[in-house]
């Protein structure tokens, strides 16, 4: 029996997913990305998907974001549904992602970064604001501080009016996750958090994603490769194969299953906990 299916022994109410993804089939010309993909994550939910090269993970995050659109399925996000929206449109829903890639102004301060994931929250347009200049200088001085807040959160301070493009790796991830932080999201997607990461680094961003899911209580999504870090923070994993998901539960659910085995055998990454 599983947790959920304990729980729901037990007559536990289960939760309203903050998110749902149901029966999402995104195809490509011939190549089937998501081949029927089904998943729900609750409130306060470290949710992570993982799989070979090409199973799908990408794409997930692709649709969530609006970037694709599914050609069957729903995608829920609260009582909002997602499908046929524009990426700032859910971004303005309160999803936050952060790239594979960093996707930072490498010229621009820690600091000027922060406040360019602030920018749903300037509510005067240009013209307004020069109407309305104290309401707008108000605002300002609200986004700073909300951008001082992230930058201790995240132990930045030491970089924060440095450039990006001078930073360390590791730092320059951690300042992408802090611009998505600073959308103020309901729902955080982090696609391959500690990707390129040294064992330190990598140490760190496993906090810090901890302290977001336990303190400020934010649920997120995670495509991860690295597998140790998987298996010790998820709640619950998704095990994608060739577009479809093989396997949803805890991280010894998932490892002990002997499809996930089967499937990551011949891998270099085996299901192992660390
Ligand atoms: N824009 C696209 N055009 C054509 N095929 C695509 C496109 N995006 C994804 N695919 C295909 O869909 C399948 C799933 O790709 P996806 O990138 O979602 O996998 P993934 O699990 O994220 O892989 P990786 O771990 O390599 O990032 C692959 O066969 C891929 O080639």
């Amino acid at each position: 029996m599983t947790a959920t299916e304990m729980r729901q022994s037990e007559g536990v109410q289960e939760p309203t997913p903050v998110l749902s993804f149901e029966d999402v089939v995104l195809t490509f010309a011939g190549v089937t990305a998501l081949n029927g993909v089904s998943f729900t994550v609750d409130p306060g939910e470290l949710f992570a998907v993982i799989g070979p090269n090409g199973a799908g993970k990408t794409s997930i995050f692709n649709v969530l974001s609006g970037v694709y659109r599914p050609q069957r399925g729903t995608v829920r996000f609260g009582d909002q549904d997602l499908i046929g929206r524009r990426p700032h449109a859910i971004a303005r829903l309160g999803i936050a992602r952060t790239f594979q890639n960093i996707e930072l102004f490498s010229n621009l301060t820690v600091i000027d970064n922060l406040m360019l994931g602030r920018h749903h929250h300037h509510p005067y347009g240009v013209l307004a604001a020069f109407a309305w200049l104290g309401k707008a200088r108000r605002n300002e001085l609200a986004n700073r501080n909300a951008v001082e807040e992230i930058v201790d959160f995240l132990e930045l301070a030491q970089w924060r009016r440095l450039p990006v493009g001078l930073l360390p790796y590791g730092v320059q991830k951690r300042v992408e996750l802090g611009r998505a932080l600073a959308s103020e999201p309901k729902l955080l997607l982090l696609d391959e958090p500690v990707a390129g990461m040294n064992l330190e680094e990598t140490e760190d961003m496993a906090r810090f994603i901890l302290d977001i899911r336990d303190e400020l209580g934010l649920p997120i999504v995670m495509v991860e490769h690295d597998m140790g870090l998987v298996m010790d923070l998820a709640d619950r994993i998704m095990v994608m194969d060739f577009g479809r998901p093989i396997r949803t539960g805890t991280p010894n659910e998932v490892a002990t299953d002997p499809e996930v085995v089967r499937a990551y055998l011949g891998e270099e990454h085996q299901v192992e906990r660390s």
